[in-house]
Formats: C-alpha cells, sequence, structure tokens
C-alpha cells in the first residue's frame, strides 16, 4: 500500500478523517457513553442485537466476549465509524447516532486505540502523536505531544520512526496519540494483546494508571477475562450481539446470570445430576438448588480449587490419576466412582499424594455453582 493511502486509512480508523481535524488545548472532561437498544446487521449477520448500556463518566469498562460476540462492532458505533441499523447513541445526553442525528467521528471528542496501534510508519513518533492535534496552533500541538510523549516516557524517541521501537513502545506511542488530545472518552481495542506475556501486566498497569490521571471515560475491548477482572471498574460480557451480563468482576465471578457467564470466568468440573428434595443429587454428593424443580435436570458446576485431597477414608473415595506441578499449586486429576471423567483439582496444599494412589476428596460447597440443564 503507497503510504498516502495507508495513511488515509489509518487516519479514518482513529476516527480523524483524512486531515486529522480533532485536537482540543482544554481538559479531559469525561463524558457520558450511554447506548440505547442498539443495532447493527451487515447483510444477514446481526452484530449487535438491541445492546443497551450506558458508561458513567470517568468510568472504566471491559467490554469481554468471544470472537465474533459484537465487542468491536460497539466501539465502531461509539466511535461514530459505523451507524447503528437502529436504536442510538448518546453522549453526554446528546443523540450522535441515531434517527434524529449524526456527529462525525472526529466531532465527537473520543480517542481510538487499536490492537495493532495503527501508526503512521513514514512518520516520526513526533508526527504520529501530532497528527491528532491539527486544529490547535502549533506551539500548543507540539505542548500537548510533548506532554503526552513524556507521559508514557518517551520523549527521547520522539524522532524515530516507529520500526525501530519495541511492540512495548510502539504501544506506548498509540496510547500517547489517544490522550494527547485529551478525549472525553477512550476507546480501546484489544490495546494488550500484541504484547509479550513478560511485557503484558507492567504496561497494562501503567496504561491505567494513565487512564485514571486523565480522566477520561474508557471503554477497552478484550476477550480475555483476567485482563477484564484486573483492570475494570465493571465488566460488560457480550454474547451474540448482546449483554449477557454486567457488573463488578467480583459480582459476575461469584453470581454469574448462566452457565455461560459462569464458564466464561472459570474452567469448571461440570457434573450432571437431578434435583430430588430441594437438592441436585450426584456421584459426589448433594449439592443445593434454589430455584430448581424436582425432577429436573442440572449441571453442577465445581471450581479446580474446590477440590481439597484427604487421606483415604475420609470423604469421597478417589485415586490420583495424573499431578503436575505448576508452581504455586499442583494440577490434579483425580477419578471418582460414577464420574466419566477424573476431577480437576488445583490444589495448594494437603496431601502430597502421588498417581495411582488412594484419596479422599472433598468439595468445599462454597466454591460450587448449580444451573439447570434445560435452560441453556
Ligand atoms: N464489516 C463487516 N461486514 C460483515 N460482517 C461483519 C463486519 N464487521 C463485523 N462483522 C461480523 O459481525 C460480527 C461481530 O463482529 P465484531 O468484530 O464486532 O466481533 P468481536 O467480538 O469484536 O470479535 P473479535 O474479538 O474477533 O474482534 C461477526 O460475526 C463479524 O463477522
Amino acid at each position: 500500500m503507497k503510504p498516502s493511502t495507508r495513511s488515509a486509512s489509518i487516519a479514518d480508523r482513529l476516527g480523524f478523517g483524512r486531515f486529522g481535524q480533532r485536537g482540543t488545548a482544554g481538559a479531559s472532561i469525561p463524558a457520558q457513553v450511554a447506548f440505547e437498544d442498539v443495532h447493527v446487521d451487515y447483510g444477514v449477520t446481526r452484530a449487535l442485537d438491541g445492546v443497551s448500556l450506558v458508561v458513567e463518566p470517568g468510568e472504566l469498562v471491559c467490554l469481554l466476549g468471544h470472537s465474533g460476540c459484537g465487542k468491536t462492532t460497539l466501539l465502531r458505533v461509539a466511535s461514530g465509524i459505523e451507524t447503528p441499523t437502529a436504536g442510538r447513541v448518546m453522549l453526554d445526553g446528546r443523540e450522535v447516532s441515531g434517527q434524529a442525528a449524526f456527529v462525525p467521528p472526529e466531532a465527537r471528542g473520543i480517542g481510538l486505540m487499536f490492537q495493532d496501534y495503527a501508526l503512521f510508519p513514514h512518520m516520526t513518533i513526533l508526527e504520529n502523536v501530532l497528527f491528532g492535534l491539527k486544529s490547535l496552533p502549533k506551539a500548543d500541538a507540539l505542548a500537548s505531544a510533548t506532554r503526552a510523549l513524556s507521559r508514557v516516557g518517551l520523549e527521547r524517541l520522539s524522532g524515530e520512526h516507529p520500526h525501530v521501537l519495541s511492540g512495548g513502545e510502539q504501544q506506548r506511542v498509540a496510547l500517547a496519540r489517544a490522550i494527547a488530545p485529551r478525549p472525553g472518552v477512550l476507546l480501546m481495542d484489544e490495546p494488550f494483546s500484541n504484547l509479550d506475556r513478560r511485557l503484558r501486566d507492567t504496561i497494562r498497569e501503567e496504561t491505567v494508571a494513565i487512564l485514571r490521571e486523565t480522566g477520561a471515560t474508557t471503554i477497552v475491548v478484550t476477550h480475555d477475562p483476567e485482563e477484564a477482572m484486573r483492570i475494570a471498574d465493571r465488566i460488560v460480557l457480550m454474547r451474540a450481539g448482546r449483554v449477557v451480563q454486567e457488573g463488578p468482576a467480583e459480582a459476575i465471578y461469584r453470581r454469574p446470570a448462566d452457565l455461560f457467564a459462569a464458564r466464561f470466568f472459570c474452567d469448571f468440573n461440570e457434573v450432571e445430576g437431578v434435583v430430588r428434595r430441594g437438592a441436585v443429587e450426584t456421584p459426589i454428593g448433594r449439592f443445593p438448588a434454589p430455584g430448581l424443580a424436582e425432577g429436573e435436570g442440572a449441571i453442577v458446576c465445581v471450581r479446580p480449587q474446590a477440590i481439597r485431597l484427604r487421606a483415604p477414608g475420609f470423604c469421597l473415595p478417589g485415586r490420583i490419576v495424573a499431578r503436575r506441578f505448576l508452581g504455586e499449586v499442583d494440577l490434579v486429576h483425580v477419578a471418582v466412582q460414577g464420574l466419566d471423567a477424573p476431577l480437576q483439582g488445583r490444589c495448594r496444599d494437603g496431601l502430597r499424594a502421588g498417581e495411582g494412589q488412594d484419596v479422599g476428596v472433598d468439595v468445599d460447597p462454597a466454591e460450587v455453582l448449580v444451573f439447570a440443564t434445560h435452560r441453556h
């Protein structure tokens, strides 16, 4: 692709339009973003199927979900790069996409950051950051760009081109470019997924600290539940173009709305059973089943950390079929009579029984969830 064409397409992706019209010298004032029953159809594909969501000023929300569930489309709708088929988007109570109005991306005061960083390859780092500040007087633009670069610790690389930078440095340039115009809203699409594991935790923490400092309302797309739990004030879990559940990390983890939401956050042992006299009967015991009817089929979801090993003769009889040392915990597979597959436990300490040995298996009821089978 020729540089000029490529620049134009990057500029479009960033919501700057071809000539980079955004830019403000004022402080970042966080905005409220509200989606009202937003639908997006691509031909026969329904990418968004009635999303309603309010992101409060200064809040950091993670959109979490499997590939293709509509996360990126929701960001594109917020930025104005995509128009909804139905429904509307409001910024601070003002309609920016809908039947009544359409505010173009460059006039929304929204910053964008992508997984691939979308840096202009033929421009220096400073020019990349200046690109979104073209409507400011030159001296103000330079001051804002330099401030943003120094905030991410990269002022010394201002004159370099993106290709000489490491992945982590490129990520920080993209962040500097996104925050330099002090947007009220920042939209980030998988901003950490191109970093290697070693760097990711540090850069993620630094980025969140910078976001808190700028105060911008931030929506981050991720498919990694742990990442969402680490950074989000609120997680919005999506499936097939809809919001399945939203709330703080602990609430979703402890009280998932359904089996799908539960599975997203934990690799459960799933054991089927039937409700008898108010509890699910399974080969590993009886578990309370509030809200389920007598005779109804149920799935008992046992977290790996719920499995505790005891001396043989105590609790449920089992036999270790595999044991792997993982550092902080041991991964243990234990066969129990009546189950097709061994239970998988993550055991911190306790009995040091090895492969082939008989054990007692204790299941912590606090780490068990029960769902009706037919409702999924
Ligand atoms: N421009 C397009 N034309 C046609 N279909 C599209 C287009 N963009 C997205 N889709 C479809 O819409 C659905 C939602 O896509 P979207 O990119 O929003 O999902 P996502 O959750 O962000 O996925 P990923 O995590 O893989 O990026 C998918 O089925 C996708 O194939």
